[in-house]
């Protein structure tokens, strides 16, 4: 048999996966930005949603921080990851200027159902119970569908309009692509040496976040939703 390079477990997941990933990482909204027809009303409307993510994602990180201490095996784990907690604080302060300039009242932001699902979802994820790896695994691919989408954007031909333009590169820049490769070697050396068990939970739990993602850019449609 032929030598051939083993496939890792993201490279893996990425092409089973790929209709549910491109579902999340080339939805209308994102296309709508790139192509420029985006409705500004939908922009607010998921910029006021997502700040309230951001804020409940930051207790998310802190609490991969805490696992990668730990349970990792590399102390470099750490770095990467505390360096992901540094943009998010800036994130904050950022979505905070964008509102102001939008006109979006952060304070008085009423979380949608899917936003309420998805906090839900990371409030699970910051259990003990749940193992380092599959928990950074969720932490990846949350990162990485905003950084694959909004380059995107950026790619070649695009018509984002120009008050946009922040936003597709707060995500779509090359520092945030180069932290979400730093995330995904972390998530496939951790899988790497990983039980069946840990692997199948985390494919799981990759492919929840991807539902969930899709579920958020829905949100800006404003269309109430179950
Ligand atoms: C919903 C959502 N997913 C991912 C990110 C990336 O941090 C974000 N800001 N919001």
């Amino acid at each position: 048999m032929e030598e051939t390079a083993k496939k890792t477990v993201t490279e893996t997941w990425l092409s089973k996966h790929r209709f549910q990933y491109k579902g999340a990482t080339r939805h209308p909204f994102i296309l709508s930005i790139r192509n420029g027809s985006v409705n500004f009303s939908s922009f607010k409307r998921w910029l006021g949603q997502d700040y309230i993510f951001v804020r409940s994602f930051v207790p998310f990180a802190a609490s991969i921080l805490m696992k990668s201490c730990k349970e990792s095996s590399d102390e470099s784990d750490m770095e990467v990851i505390l360096g992901g907690m540094a943009s998010l604080n800036d994130e904050i302060n950022w979505f905070k200027q964008q509102a102001s300039k939008f006109h979006v009242s952060l304070t008085s932001v009423v979380p949608q159902n899917a936003n309420v699902r998805y906090c839900k979802f990371l409030e699970n994820l910051m259990s003990s119970e749940i193992e380092y790896p599959v928990a950074i695994t969720a932490f990846w691919a949350i990162e990485a569908v905003y950084q694959e989408s909004f380059a995107h954007c950026l790619e070649e031909g695009n018509k984002i309009p120009q008050e946009l333009q922040a936003t597709c590169e707060r995500w779509g820049n090359a520092g945030f692509g180069a932290y979400c490769r730093s995330l995904r070697d972390i998530v496939d050396r951790c899988l790497q040496n990983a039980s069946q068990e840990v692997i199948s939970k985390a494919e799981v739990f990759f492919l929840s976040v991807v539902e969930h993602e899709v579920e958020f850019w829905n949100m800006s449609n404003g269309e109430a939703s179950v």
